[in-house]
């Protein structure tokens, strides 16, 4: 999820603040108060700001964008509200109510993407991905291309081997790195790597050796650093201070287009030749590619066009994934009753054979499980960014276009006028509570973990499957405690590229089948 608001602040900034600060908030406070915003019937934000708070507030908070929302604004301002970010307008909504008004009810009109930075438009290919294209023609044939290319239900149904050997590839690393160090592993880079390994054989349609795995994981990591916001992007007079970082930014997208074109390489010479590689798969993310339509018209597109879309499909369901695994452990090692009924759940629908995806769709716990932990750790804290595709109105105030409309996701799962005890964790509130949640929001805006409407994730079905799948082999095959024994799990969470937890969880594991 390349979003803007998906990315912190980070503390580095501070040192440029101290000395730029007082200049650019001078600016900042001179341009918004003057500016068209006023005349508009914008939603409200800090107090001394009459229609706005701003970028200078956020870094001197020194906390996570997130956070400073969570704790400093929906307090205070509720559940809209606008913040000035130097050059660019920022409106966030954290209600049912509103989000059902834009992305529902208003839906089309909400549809679209903002402007990009510059650094974004270099890796998008000036906006040719999925998640960054404008609504309209383009967007709706890279989407349908990805949906009918590699998402339906047939097409992952083929890839169904694919992943139960990435599942025994992980228990058995898992094993591996338990006896190399008494018994503790890492969660999330672990389920990281489990379901990176699935989305690159989707991808390029044949298996990768483990160092060229590494080598593009690595770049991909670097892409997503250099992705993060920076300050000139909200204050572009601040530009001629960053020209190091935007040389950085080209290396890096050259050194991702010569890390990738390689495999898409030898793609094209598998096609052209299956017989040389009979284990490759027959039919990968990059094929629909090749053959691509764009408005019902045959294109080609270019190699970095191909490595920004095939860079979009791994990014987008790598770390939301592995994220997500990460807490979901968490969850199971402090509450010990949970990990015992989903083993006892997992052991009476399959005895003693390996859990396979037709296994874990029936499993009832297993799914509440999984929800509640998607309701209560949406792996991103922010939708990513909507705008409008002309001028608008959201609950009568004045929704401008090129303005960021963000959403932040818990302030609805989290809501206690939804949820009863929203701050517990409890899946048996979706089965003896009698509370019910649907992720689409097609009855209505409880949780969206995926988004909903128009732009909904794509990958949803694909990513509910790694989720649940993953986490009944790894109870399945262990049984999971704290690492130092008899240690509280420490949940608190810091915003990388997903909200991950901030001390990494290092878990001990016992084989329960030796
Ligand atoms: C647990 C895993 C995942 C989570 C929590 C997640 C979450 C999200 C969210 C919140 C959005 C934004 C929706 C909006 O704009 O309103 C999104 C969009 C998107 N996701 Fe995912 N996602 C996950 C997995 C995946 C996977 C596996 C893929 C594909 C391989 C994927 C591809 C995309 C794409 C392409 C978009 C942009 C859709 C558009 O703009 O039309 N995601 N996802």
């Amino acid at each position: 999820m390349d979003s803007l608001s998906s990315s912190s602040l980070s503390p580095y900034y501070h040192l440029i603040f101290t000395a730029l600060a007082f200049i650019a908030s001078g600016l900042i406070f001179l341009l918004t108060r003057q500016s068209k915003a006023k005349k508009l019937n914008l939603p409200p934000g800090p107090p001394g700001w009459p229609v706005v708070g701003n970028l200078f507030q956020v870094a001197r908070s020194g906390k996570p964008f997130f956070e400073y929302v969570r704790e400093n604004l929906l307090p205070k301002y509720g559940p809209i509200i606008t913040l000035k970010m130097g050059t660019r307008t920022m409106i966030i909504l954290s209600s049912a109510e509103l989000v059902q008004e834009a992305l529902i009810e208003k839906g089309q009109v909400f549809a679209t993407r903002p402007r990009e930075n510059p650094t974004r438009i270099i890796f998008s290919c000036n906006k040719f991905t999925v998640n960054a294209a404008l609504y309209g023609p383009v967007w709706r044939s890279l989407r349908k291309n990805m949906v009918q290319g590699m998402l339906s239900s047939a097409r992952l149904k083929q890839y169904g081997t694919v992943r139960n050997e990435a599942m025994d590839k992980l228990i058995a690393r898992i094993k591996s790195e338990a006896d190399a160090n008494d018994g503790t592993v890492f969660v999330l880079r672990n389920a990281r790597f489990a379901v990176f390994c699935i989305l690159l054989t989707m991808s390029f349609g044949f298996e990768l050796d483990e160092k060229t795995i590494e080598r593009v994981d690595q770049m991909m990591k670097t892409v997503l650093l250099v992705l993060d916001p920076r300050l000139d992007d909200y204050l572009p007079l601040l530009n001629p201070f960053f020209s190091k970082q935007r040389k950085r930014v080209k290396e890096v997208r050259n050194e991702q287009i010569q890390t990738l074109v390689p495999l898409i390489e030898k793609r094209r010479s598998i096609l052209q030749n299956p017989e040389s590689y009979p284990n490759a798969m027959p039919f990968s993310y990059i094929d629909s590619l090749f053959d691509l339509e764009i408005e019902g018209r045959k294109s080609t597109p270019t190699y970095p066009e191909i490595v920004t879309l095939v860079s979009e499909f791994l990014n987008g369901g790598t770390d939301t994934t592995g994220t997500a695994i990460e807490w979901a452990i968490a969850r199971l090692i402090e509450n010990p009753l949970i990990q015992t009924k989903l083993y006892d759940e997992i052991k009476s629908t399959v005895g003693d054979k390996a859990v396979e995806e037709k296994d874990a769709e029936k499993m009832v716990y297993l799914n509440a499980f999984v929800k509640e932990l998607l309701r209560k750790h949406p792996p991103t804290y922010f939708s990513l960014t909507h705008a409008v595709t002309e001028p608008a109105k959201l609950a009568g105030y004045d929704i401008p276009t090129d303005t960021n409309v963000e959403i932040f996701l818990p302030g609805i799962s989290e809501d206690p006028k939804i949820w009863k005890d929203p701050a517990r964790f409890d899946p048996d509130r979706f089965l003896t509570g009698g509370e019910e949640a649907d992720m689409m929001g097609t009855s209505g805006v409880k949780m969206m973990p995926f988004g909903i409407g128009r732009r909904i994730c794509p990958g949803l079905s694909m990513a509910t499957v790694h989720v649940n799948l993953m986490i009944a082999r790894m109870v399945q095959e262990f049984e999971w405690s704290g690492y130092p024994e008899g240690s509280k799990v420490d949940m608190s969470e810091k915003l990388e590229f997903t909200v991950v937890m901030k001390t990494s969880l290092r878990a001990k594991v016992k084989p329960r089948r030796v």
